[in-house]
């Protein structure tokens, strides 16, 4: 009865700090919902963990993780196609260099704003962490829209935007890479533009072409990752994805790999989306149909439901593929994807496992409710798409040493990486009644190693 009320005591004690912490972190950031958001996901894992632990608490490590060393932000100039002068936003967070050079993608997409860069800077310190490589974390990007622009005006504005954030990157300061609406060709141009401006031909980017000092693997890492994450969680409970009914959201690089990979590994995949709704082909998506897609995607720069035209099956404007009913579910779109009512839908068709390919894809509510049925598997973004960074990394290995490793051999790296990951969450994540939280595995595994380098340095 005395251990009973000694627990419980503590529990409120810890939900005091948890709520105490949130208020300062609120405080601090007015307006960043999704920061919070993020912030609030890795909190509720930590603040128990260090609770008996007080240097942490001493040197404020956990406040110190959620204030970024820096944010630039600038504005990008550029001119169309008719001449006209556009002005864009420009922003790089570099959250956290205490285990390495700050690193993380560069996102394209009007919806971009300091809190989404935020929140995924700060993801990624945790996610880099959990690679095992040196690696710090950051973001970056603009509230600028590739879709419906030609290529030179695409080019003209990655070359506007490389001129100022050239200014504050180098290959062992702040190593970019891609993100939504930044692929091979915007890396391209970026790449050009910081060689023109700097005359140093140096691993400064990541997801480079192989011409020019590319990984191979990388532009699949993120999506292979994925799988592999799935494929441990399964293979932890004696089960395999060969067979499996999988839907998949998104069209982009994370979604058309992950889809690449299951159709290779046997599984089915029902669907694919984009901002405009979802297909769906019962008949499954073949490596031909595939293709198609990546073709349509990253060539003709096309909409998902020319599929049905192409290939028949259905298009479902403006929905997400969640009602499908499916054994396996890899979310490879944006934030915030999977709602609550998602969620409820996945459950009720028997869902057995979740990858999140994307970051951040499903909301709190949608979290609890899954995390409420112990039987359905669910890694988080920060486990799940961490191939992606992981094969950024190796790719800067190879910069440095001047050299191109095979297919073979970086494959075999991800799997390593991606392997070790799922041990630290498994490690760190598994209750006393054999139930492993993937989400609190990977925080507390994300968080110790960047915790004990700040410890390292003293008070800064
Ligand atoms: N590329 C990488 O290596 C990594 C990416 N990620 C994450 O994976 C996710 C996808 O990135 P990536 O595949 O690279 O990006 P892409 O730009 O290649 O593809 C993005 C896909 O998501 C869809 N999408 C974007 N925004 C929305 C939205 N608001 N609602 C519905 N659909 C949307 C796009 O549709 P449409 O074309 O209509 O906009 C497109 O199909 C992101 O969360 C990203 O942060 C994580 C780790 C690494
Ligand atoms: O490869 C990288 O550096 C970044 C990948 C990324 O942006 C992410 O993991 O979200």
């Amino acid at each position: 009865m005395a251990d009973h009320k000694e627990k419980q005591a503590v529990n409120t004690h810890q939900a005091d700090d948890l709520a105490s912490f949130l208020a300062g972190v609120e405080r601090r950031n007015p307006g960043e919902p999704e920061f919070l958001q993020a912030v609030q996901e890795v909190a509720m894992h930590i603040i128990p963990y260090i609770g008996d632990k007080p240097v942490y608490k001493e040197l404020m490590i956990l406040e110190r993780m959620t204030e970024p060393d820096r944010i630039v932000t600038f504005r990008v100039v550029w001119e169309d196609d008719q001449g006209n002068v556009r002005v864009n936003r420009g922003f790089r967070v570099q959250q956290n260099n205490a285990i390495g050079p700050y690193k993380g993608g560069i996102r394209f997409h009007p919806s971009v704003n300091q809190s989404v860069l935020k929140f995924l800077a700060f993801e990624q310190v945790f996610k880099n962490s959990l690679t095992g490589l040196p690696l710090g974390g950051g973001k970056g990007g603009a509230d600028f829209n590739p879709k419906g622009k030609s290529d030179r005006e695409v080019m003209r504005f990655c070359q506007a935007f490389m001129t100022e954030l050239s200014k504050h990157i180098g290959p062992d300061t702040d190593v970019p890479a891609g993100d939504i609406g930044v692929g091979a060709r915007e890396v391209g141009y970026m790449f050009g533009q910081y060689k023109r401006l700097l005359n140093r031909f140096e691993g400064v980017l990541t997801g480079k072409a192989l011409e020019f000092g590319g990984s191979r693997i990388r532009t699949e890492a993120t999506g292979y990752g994925c799988v592999y994450m799935m494929e441990e969680m399964l293979a932890h409970h004696g089960e395999s994805i060969e067979g499996r009914s999988c839907v998949v959201s998104g069209s982009g690089n994370v979604a058309t790999f992950c889809a690449e990979k299951l159709i290779e590994l046997g599984a089915r995949v029902l669907t694919l989306s984009d901002s405009g709704g979802f297909i769906y082909d019962a008949e499954g998506i073949t490596r031909d149909k595939l293709q198609w897609v990546m073709e349509l995607k990253n060539k003709r720069r096309g909409r998902i439901e020319e599929y049905v035209g192409e290939f028949g099956g259905e298009f479902f404007a403006n929905e997400r593929p969640w009602g499908v009913p499916c054994e396996l579910a890899f979310p490879c779109a944006t934030q915030n994807e999977i709602e609550a009512a998602d969620a409820e839908k996945l459950i009720a068709n028997n869902c057995r496992g979740i990858a999140e390919g994307a970051n951040m894809p499903a909301t709190p509510e949608a979290i609890h409710v899954i995390q409420a049925r112990n039987s359905l598997l669910h890694a988080p973004s920060k486990a799940a798409n961490a191939g992606g960074v992981a094969v950024s990394g190796l790719e800067m290995s190879q910069n440095s040493l001047r050299m191109q490793w095979t297919r073979e051999e970086v494959d075999q790296h991800l799997r390593k990486i991606i392997r070790a990951i799922h041990d630290q969450c498994v490690e760190f994540g598994t209750a006393a009644d054999g139930h492993i939280d993937y989400f609190k595995g990977a925080n507390i595994a994300g968080f110790n190693k960047v915790a004990s380098a700040m410890i390292a340095y003293g008070v800064m």
